[in-house]
Order: C-alpha cells, then structure tokens, then sequence
C-alpha cells in the first residue's frame, strides 16, 4: 500500500468535486510562488472563516433552500490534510526500478502521471495519503526530475500492534523545474532535503532541450535545513546490553537520513554521562544531547547540566531520548511513545516540550532538608519532545 488508502475526496460530491478542482486549479496557475508562508496561510484560513459566516447568513437569508458544502469542505481541509501549498503532477517509481533507471524515462511518460497535491500536513496522490508527520527526509539529485520522499508510515502488525516501518517513495516529476518546485515546497514544511550532486552526465539529457533549467543547478535553488549537530550519550549497558543495537539499527538510520551529524559518546562507568555532560564544551554540538538508555542516564544528563557553571544557558539545550532501557517510564511518561522509531522521528521533527524539573525534598521532625544537589525531578508535561525548562524551588541550604 502506499501511504494510507482513504477514500477519494474527489469522489464524494459534485460541489466539492468542483471546489476541489477549482482550488487544485488556482494552485498549478501559481506554480513557482505557491506555497504558503505561515503568514498566507493564516490568511487563508480566515478568508475561509469569513466564507463559512458567508454561507450561514446566506441560509438564514433563504431558509429551506439547498446550499453548497463550503463549510464542510474548508473545515476537513484545514483539520485534516491542512492547507494546499503545490499541486502537480506526478508519477511514482515502480519498486523494481533503479534510480539511474529514471533517467531512461521517456519524456512523454504522462500516461502515468497523477494527480499529486502537497498540503502542510500531508503529501496526496490519487487515493493515497503519506502524513508529513511520518517524513523523514526527501533525498535530492541535481539535475534530474525525480525525487525520493523516506517515510516511516505506522502500520498494523499481525498482533494488531502498531508499528512503523521504513518506506520509500521515488516520484518523478513532469519537468526538472517542477521537480525544484516540489523539493523546495518540501523544505518549506520543514522536511529536510538531502541535496545530491548531479549524477552522471547522462542524467541530465532528459531536459537538454532545456537549457535555462539546467543552469538552475549551477547554484542550487533549494534553500534547507542546516544540519544538525548533536551529542549523542549511549549506556552500552541499558536495556540488559541491547541499546547499542537498538541505537545502530534504529535510531541512526533516521537521524543519518535527517542529516544529523552525531557523535556518539558511548558510557564506560556509572556517573560517566554525568561527568561528561558537565563540562562538555557544547560550541562543537550546540543543538541538543541524545540519551539512549533507560532512566538512569537520563537523571544523569540533567543533573550533568545542573552542576555546570554555564547552567542558566545549559538549560536550554534541548534533551531527546531513545528508549533502550528495560524500563523506560520517563520517555513514556514525557513523549508518550516507546519504541525507538517514534522516539527518533520525534526528535529529527524538532518539537520541543517545556519539561518541569522539581528538586525533591525531605521532611524530618517538621523540618524541610534540602540535597546538596538537585538529585530527583518531578516531570510534568505530557506533549511530544524534548526541551526542557527547569522551575528549583527557592531553596535554604541548612
Ligand atoms: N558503562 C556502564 N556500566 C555500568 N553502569 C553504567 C554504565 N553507564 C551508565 N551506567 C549506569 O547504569 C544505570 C542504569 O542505566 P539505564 O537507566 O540507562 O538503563 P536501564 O536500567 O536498563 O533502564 P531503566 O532505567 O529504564 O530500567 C545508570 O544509572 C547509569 O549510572
């Protein structure tokens, strides 16, 4: 299945059928300006409120007349698949076929050519539908018209579990400018493109009849992501010895692919992580630290960043999580999620959740005593990733 099967939108009613095609319409008009910044898109989606007041005063005005489904429309668009930002089409490779196979492509392939929209939360292609949320990346060659989307799509397993499983979709595109167009439109939802040099000189014959568009690519067009640089702390020992595999098979692949640049300090000792976090110099990875393990090299990595001399900044370094303990509760608790995969799709997505940190203090004959160091925390948040903001209570030292 590609992506997830819905029903065609398309096919529902003839009102929306022609709101549909009509907004598809105004959208292929614009190619080259048509995304939508956030600012258009606000926009947008108050024109569409004023529409629906439209509609409603319309009816009261003639009761018991039949009205078109705008309201219904605007508000499955904006809840569901987001707002449009490119449509086109496209052409989705065969599995059996090779990238360099592409290049081989006639150029009047339409017959196979799609329907294809982009929205700000989903790519949609005839009945299919691929969440935004599931991208990883979209890997890019210069010069060629194609393009690969590398999701991690959830699915059922046998035992009716949810799990995701790695996908890749190669699309081709109409022209090689179409191609740039529906990149950048990717980088502007903030998926990271992995640009590519050219492939050979070969692959670029498909568009030699277009000169002006292979001097696009003399300076590349697409402005992404800059990579990101992070720490990543392992305990070889979490998990009863199995978080090194599920780093390496799990969790790398996904950040490599996101275009992270890690490097992975693996624990020697208890109290390693710590140590290590409190006086690592952070100019070198300066956006976030990566545990992986269970709890314990979690607790380590906060109060690492605690005792720095540095704390008001360090504070704001940004803490993910892989779970490969044997427990895993915070992450559980604070991201809601347990398996690697989901863990890192969050991170490589960059959200951030504001995380309360509590010291905890003990009461003995009705007098308060406080640790020397803040050595437990209370989390409260329940949201989906890994900032962390810290809130010490006032604390008297004895
Ligand atoms: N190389 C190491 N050898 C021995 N102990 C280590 C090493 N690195 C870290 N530790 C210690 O191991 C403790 C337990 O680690 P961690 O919590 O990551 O795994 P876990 O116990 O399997 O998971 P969970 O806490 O979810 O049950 C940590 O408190 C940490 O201090």
């Amino acid at each position: 299945m590609d992506g997830s099967e819905l029903e065609n939108p398309t096919s529902r009613s003839s009102s929306q059928k022609s709101s549909r095609r009509s907004s598809s319409r105004r959208s292929q008009k614009s190619a080259g300006q048509h995304s939508l910044t956030g600012a258009q898109e606000k926009r947008s989606k108050s024109k569409s409120s004023r529409q629906k007041h439209l509609v409603i005063d319309d009816k009261e005005a003639k009761k018991g007349k039949k009205h078109d489904h705008k309201i219904d429309v605007a508000d499955e668009r904006s809840n569901f698949l987001g707002y449009e930002v490119y449509a086109g089409k496209l052409i989705l490779q065969k599995k059996n076929r090779s990238a360099s196979d592409n290049n081989q492509l006639p150029s009047n392939g339409k017959a196979d050519a799609i329907d294809a929209r982009l929205t700000s939360k989903a790519l949609i292609w005839g009945s299919s539908v691929l969440l935004l949320e599931d991208v990883v990346s979209v890997s890019y060659n210069s010069g060629v018209k194609h393009f690969t989307l590398h999701a991690y799509s959830t699915k059922k397993s046998l035992f009716k579990k949810t799990c995701r499983v790695q996908k890749d979709f190669c699309f081709i595109a109409s022209t090689l400018d179409e191609a740039i167009l529906w990149v950048t439109c990717f980088a502007e939802q903030s998926i990271y493109v992995n640009l590519l040099p050219r492939l050979g000189a070969s692959s670029i014959n498909q568009d030699s009849e277009n000169p002006l568009s292979e001097s696009l690519f003399d300076q590349p067009p697409i402005k992404c992501k800059s990579p990101q640089r992070v720490l990543v702390i392992l305990n070889p020992r979490s998990g009863h010895g199995r978080s090194s595999k599920v780093f390496h098979e799990k969790a790398e692949p996904i950040f490599k692919l996101a275009g992270f640049q890690m490097e992975v300090v693996k624990t020697t000792h208890a109290g390693h992580a710590k140590s290590l976090v409190s006086t690592f110099d952070f100019s070198a990875c300066p956006d976030g630290i990566v545990c992986v393990g269970g709890d314990g090299i979690v607790n380590e990595v906060l109060n690492g960043l605690l005792i720095r001399s540095d704390r008001a900044e360090a504070v704001s370094i940004p803490v993910g999580i892989i779970p490969a303990g044997s427990d895993n509760s915070l992450v559980w608790t604070v991201l809601g999620v347990r398996d690697p995969i989901s863990a890192s799709l969050l991170i490589v997505k960059g959200g951030f959740t504001a995380l309360d940190i509590l010291a905890v203090e003990w009461v003995q004959s009705g007098q308060i005593h406080f640790g020397s160091t803040v050595s437990y925390y209370g989390f409260v948040s329940d949201a989906t990733s890994m900032n962390w903001n810290i809130f010490l209570r006032q604390r008297r030292w004895p």
